[in-house]
């Protein structure tokens, strides 16, 4: 009998994660396995997975060991590994505290995405609920062009966000013109995301508060996304003539996402810190036979 691997089930706004703490990078985790244990029926099911190791036992984070001691090597649920995950930042974060490995207070995680700082807000009783997690998240990049989404008959001019991974935001009238968002909306120029993209719509619900769907990239709809909540901020600020670049003055988007809300504040200098709840809602052991049966 090979030994249980641990596991851990968390949330950031509903955007679920299976954690594997993993300190010394020692489980093997091949994108079919990730797939597996992310499947919702057949698996423990999941939007992504957070494999969490020390930076300086990863190859992808060795370089990052000296400003992070632990690395967020993070996976889609359909096991493609890509650059960024904001409410996966969030959730690792609130696994670390709960696993004693941090404290409240500040602390550097790293990713592919480079380092992010976050902040793990104390209960606002003591003994109470846990506080918020805040995850500063970088300067988001507009690029120039001209992109659109459709879904069936329905097409809108997307603005394209990048926060670290590729966004498409578009503007529309009812967030039910999105449809059922089984598959991947697509986009035109067919050029324009070479390696996919994560894409939102969003309507205003009131002055600086909008309300977002997506789909994102090697997962589906999920009731949350952090990047996507960032750039949708981002993109409705632009829209409504509000650049903190030009102004000096910060700027506060509520994003309200199918599993709640997520607080977006852009500052002068570009960057842009996203505050939400982070949950941790079981643990448990993997059978690793099983495990092995559905990687090979
Ligand atoms: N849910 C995430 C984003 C995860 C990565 C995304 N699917 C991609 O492929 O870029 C978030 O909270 O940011």
């Amino acid at each position: 009998m090979s030994t249980p691997i641990a596991f851990l089930k968390g949330h950031g706004t509903e955007n679920d994660f299976v954690i594997v703490p993993d300190a010394d990078n020692t489980i093997e985790l091949s994108p079919a396995a990730v797939a597996a244990l992310c499947d919702r029926r057949a698996g423990i099911g999941g939007d992504g997975l957070l494999h969490v190791v020390r930076s300086a036992a990863h190859p992808d984070a060795r370089h990052l060991a000296a400003e992070a001691e632990w690395f967020m090597d993070y996976r889609n649920a359909d096991g493609s590994i890509v650059e960024m995950c904001g409410n996966g930042v969030r959730v690792f974060a609130r696994y670390l505290q709960r696993a004693g490995l941090v404290g409240e207070g500040d602390l550097a995680v790293a990713t592919r995405g480079g380092v992010k700082r976050v902040h793990i807000a104390k209960p606002a009783t003591p003994g109470g609920p846990d506080g918020d997690v805040t995850v500063a998240m970088g300067k988001a990049v507009l690029p120039e062009g001209d992109v659109a989404v459709s879904v069936a008959d329905r097409h809108w001019p997307a603005r394209n966000v990048n926060m670290g991974n590729p966004h498409a935001v578009a503007f529309v009238s009812d967030l039910a013109h999105a449809g059922d968002l089984y598959s991947p909306p697509p986009f035109t120029p067919a050029t324009a995301y070479p390696d996919g993209v994560n894409v939102e719509f969003v309507v205003d619900r009131a002055p600086r508060h909008v309300a977002m769907r997506v789909h994102e990239r090697g997962v589906g709809e999920t009731r949350s996304c952090g990047t996507g909540a960032c750039a949708v901020a981002v993109a409705a600020a632009r829209r409504d003539g509000l650049d903190p670049a030009e102004t000096g003055t910060p700027v506060t988007y509520t994003v309200d996402v199918l599993g709640g809300s997520l607080v977006i504040t852009e500052r002068p200098d570009g960057e842009i810190e996203m505050t939400g709840a982070a949950v941790i809602v079981a643990e448990g052991e993997i059978d690793p036979e099983w495990l092995a049966s559905v990687t090979n």
